[in-house]
């Protein structure tokens, strides 16, 4: 399922000081954008506005005021849209337990979630620690499980907040690899990053953060050459 988020008079700030205002903005489906910006300009509180996790000082989301009480207790709005954070939580559990937590309560036990688990560890590298408890995880293997772990639940959008950096080139080759199956069926994907990689490489859309709003603009890729060479992944018969 593709959903589309369409933002109005999107302001936040923090007593005075206005971090800032965007008349209108559309995300989805199936866009990839590489959202920019000097540091401390309000690119994670604007993902984390889109995912229903801060309330925003005004504006309307399909239509939605977006209050606290709308943001806690009517998350419909926001059911299909993954957050990723900068430094992801991770349960106390082991790494299959912590992508199987992801799935519906449904789905949960029994060996298909374990495989489905499983094959999404396999994507990022991880499946050899499938069992470890995930304290033993980097920094950087623990951006790896969350990816995982939001690829999933196949998300109609995911909003990756700076995915790629404790990650070297080879790992991040494998989140380029999920991102890319997610936007392949149908979602969208927002980046944000400082520096340009494989994974900024797929958007063709950027958003930069400037003077308090919000510009909109082609995004002019790298030429990669890796990018063509990313092998599709399979999907099995559990639908992951
Ligand atoms: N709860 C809060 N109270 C007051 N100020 C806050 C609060 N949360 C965030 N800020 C401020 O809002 C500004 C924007 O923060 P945000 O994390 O969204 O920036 P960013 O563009 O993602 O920065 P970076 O590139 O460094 O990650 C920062 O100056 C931050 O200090």
């Amino acid at each position: 399922m593709s959903i589309q988020l369409r933002a109005q008079d999107l302001s936040k700030r923090y007593d005075d000081r206005v971090l800032f205002h965007i008349p209108s903005l559309t995300l989805g489906p199936s866009d990839a954008i590489y959202l920019k910006g000097h540091n401390g300009v309000g690119k994670t509180t604007l993902l984390k506005i889109l995912a229903g996790l801060t309330t925003p000082s005004s504006g309307t989301i399909n239509g939605n005021e977006i209050s606290t009480f709308h943001r806690l207790f009517k998350r419909k709005l926001f059911r299909d849209v993954v957050y990723l954070h900068q430094s992801p939580y991770m349960f106390d559990a082991s790494l299959v337990d912590n992508i199987r937590y992801a799935l519906p309560l449904t789905s949960q036990q029994g060996l298909n979630s374990r495989t489905r688990a499983i094959h999404a560890l396999r994507q990022v590298g991880l499946e050899s620690l499938a069992d470890e408890h995930c304290s033993v995880l980097s920094g950087g293997e623990k951006q790896r499980l969350a990816m995982a772990r939001a690829w999933i639940v196949n998300p109609s959008i995911l909003l990756m907040d700076e995915p790629s950096a404790s990650l070297d080139m080879e790992s991040t080759q494998g989140i380029v690899s999920l991102a890319k199956d997610l936007l392949d069926r149908g979602s969208s994907i927002v980046i944000t990053s400082h520096q340009q990689n494989g994974l900024t490489n797929l958007c063709d859309t950027q958003w930069s953060i400037e003077n308090q709003g919000l510009t909109v603009t082609p995004h002019l890729r790298i030429i990669d050459e890796e990018i063509k060479h990313i092998e599709p992944i399979t999907h099995n018969i559990l639908g992951n």
